[in-house]
């Protein structure tokens, strides 16, 4: 139920229009079943209509009030006008339903998306890329489904509410009966619904947990093969794979057991309803032939609400995964952002910056002046720190205390998309799409051409090899660069991260991956580049000190100067 309140809230237009096509396909079906009935009891010889069941005798009223007599042609002639009505009305709302499939599906992608495009750092670092995309490629399709199965069922509701009125106007003690043993039925049928529900959510569960493990194992697959352990990951997925399999099977066996079980049942509850209405309550022949038609559908629609009910159940927990995870996502949103256009003609300056890993504090009390146009660097041992002073640079992370002013503005004030644009920034592991050459160093912005691509790829010391591709700069790279050497890479992501010419080039052990002849090309573009961009590296590259004019020492979380500018 809280499904469906939430598909009405979300889509309210739509559900709308969808139920009253649905409700008017309803009375059309109810139409044209009581110009049946009118027949029928019309060829079993009550002539007035007096014995008439009460619809079949408002049919003959109505057509009356229209001066059609009712008789074998004008009756055909409505019935056959009713079911095109309700088959017209049916497609309308099934279009609808189908539309609104792909929008559900859609909104789910792409809310998922811009929530955990728009998080803050933090959440990446706690998030599983494979919880994501498995989130994004299938789940998101059998959460949509809920919503396809959720229509289904209103579908079946409304026309079993059309018939169950048309039943009570014919015998409403028989119908009572029949409403109150098909509730007992329903309830009764209530722990399979349960288990397909508890299988579904399972299932949705465990493929994210498979997606999530596997994409890690693709991901680190090179050290596992080269040390002969594929059979643990092996191991593990296909253990995994199979508690898949086994909730499938507990979802089929739930979902099958109900119709098996519904069926015989159902034809049990038919015969004594049947048997009431004979034996007991003595109705007319022509009324009993109606009420066997009408209880027998009505229990039938009863039996298919609920088939429908548990399909919609079974991929209901998909659903919810992903609303918790948009949720989630959007719970770690980026704090607001400033407004104010940020320069940098003067300095990055930290004044008594602190920040912590939850208990754990990683920078402790960071005072630092980064003067524009200067060419600063920060070393320090393993874990002290440097990664994480950059982050709040960038504005990756806030800190707890202490403020990161941009030409004496604080960051928070300034405009974050306009800041972030204005830097350029070399992680310390290179990790390049699945794309070209051109493609890596762009990021696919159209603003950049060939040119700025071959220009930055001169500066990085890497057209002489790109030039050198069969495709040039349209070569692909390959599964996160695979085909190009680690120099390679660390040289094309040198190359994007200038391309923009940017303000404030950032660069995490830009030259770790490459060989004194590269080194040599970067640090000459990086002494090129000081003066005209403020630089701020981290490194440990004797080659890199050399150019720097100022160079800080991290130990601990805090600041100490390790030589004095240079000439
Ligand atoms: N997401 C995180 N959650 C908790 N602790 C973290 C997280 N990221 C980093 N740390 C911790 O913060 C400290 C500083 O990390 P940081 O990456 O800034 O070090 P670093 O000086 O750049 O190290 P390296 O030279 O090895 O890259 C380390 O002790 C690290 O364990």
């Amino acid at each position: 139920m809280r499904l469906l309140l939430h598909f009405a809230r979300t889509y309210p237009a739509r559900s709308l229009l969808t139920l009253l096509a649905l409700l008017l396909a309803g009375l059309l079906d109810g139409l044209g079943l009581s110009s049946l009935l009118t027949m029928l009891v019309s060829m079993s010889g009550d002539a007035d209509g007096a014995g008439l069941p009460l619809p079949a005798r408002q049919v003959r009223q109505f057509l009356a009030g229209l001066g059609i007599s009712p008789q074998l042609g004008p009756l055909l002639a409505l019935m056959v006008l009713a079911m095109a009505g309700k088959a017209a009305l049916r497609l309308a709302a099934n279009a609808q339903v189908g539309y609104t499939v792909a929008r559900v599906a859609t909104d789910i992608r792409l809310g998922l998306l811009r929530a955990v495009l728009g998080s803050r750092w933090e959440y990446y670092l706690r998030t599983p890329i494979g919880r994501l995309s498995n989130a994004i490629s299938g789940e998101s399709n059998r959460a949509a489904g809920a919503y396809f199965d959720a229509a289904q069922m209103m579908a079946v509701l409304v026309q079993g509410l059309v018939y169950a009125v048309l039943a009570l106007l014919v015998s409403w003690q028989a119908t009572l009966a029949a409403l109150l043993l098909g509730g007992l039925l329903m309830s009764g049928m209530g722990g399979l619904v349960r288990r397909a529900r508890q299988a579904g959510t399972r299932q949705s569960q465990l493929t994210a947990r498979l997606v999530t493990y596997l994409t890690d194992v693709l991901q680190s697959v090179k050290p596992l093969k080269a040390m002969g352990r594929e059979d643990l990951a092996d191991g593990i997925l296909a253990r995994q794979t199979r508690q898949i399999d086994k909730a499938l099977r507990k979802q089929v066996i739930a979902k099958e057991t109900l119709p098996a079980v519904q069926e015989p049942l159902l034809a049990a509850l038919a015969a004594g309803g049947l048997y009431l209405a004979m034996a007991h309550l003595g109705l007319s022949l022509a009324s009993v032939m109606v009420v066997i038609f009408l209880l027998a559908r009505l229990l039938g629609y009863f039996t298919k609400v609920q088939r429908e009910y548990q399909r919609m159940v079974s991929a209901e927990g998909g659903f919810w995964m992903l609303h918790d995870a948009i949720v989630d996502a959007q719970a770690a949103a980026e704090p607001p952002t400033g407004s104010a256009v940020p320069s940098l003609t003067r300095s990055v300056e930290l004044r008594d910056v602190r920040f912590a890993y939850g208990e754990q504090p990683v920078l402790d009390g960071i005072n630092l002046v980064i003067p524009a146009g200067h060419f600063t660097t920060l070393i320090g041992p393993s874990g002290a720190g440097k990664t994480t002073l950059v982050d709040v640079v960038i504005g990756l992370l806030q800190p707890q205390s202490g403020q990161v002013l941009i030409d004496g503005r604080p960051l928070p004030e300034l405009d974050r998309q306009t800041w972030r644009r204005m830097i350029g920034y070399v992680p310390q592991d290179t990790l390049l799409l699945h794309d070209s050459v051109l493609v890596n160093v762009t990021l696919g912005d159209p603003a950049l051409g060939r040119d700025d691509a071959e220009r930055a790829l001169r500066q990085a010391g890497a057209w002489d090899f790109v030039a050198t591709l069969e495709q040039g700069l349209d070569t692909p790279v390959g599964e996160r660069g695979g085909k190009l050497s680690g120099g390679q890479r660390q040289r094309i992501a040198i190359a994007r991260a200038l391309v923009h010419q940017p303000a404030l080039l950032i660069l995490d052990e830009p030259t770790s991956a490459l060989d004194a002849a590269a080194e040599v090309a970067v640090r000459d573009t990086l002494r090129d580049l000081k003066g005209r961009y403020t630089l701020l590296a981290i490194t440990h590259r004797p080659a890199l000190l050399d150019v720097s004019d100022h160079v800080f020492h991290i130990v601990k979380g805090t600041l100490h100067r390790a030589s004095e500018p240079v000439s």
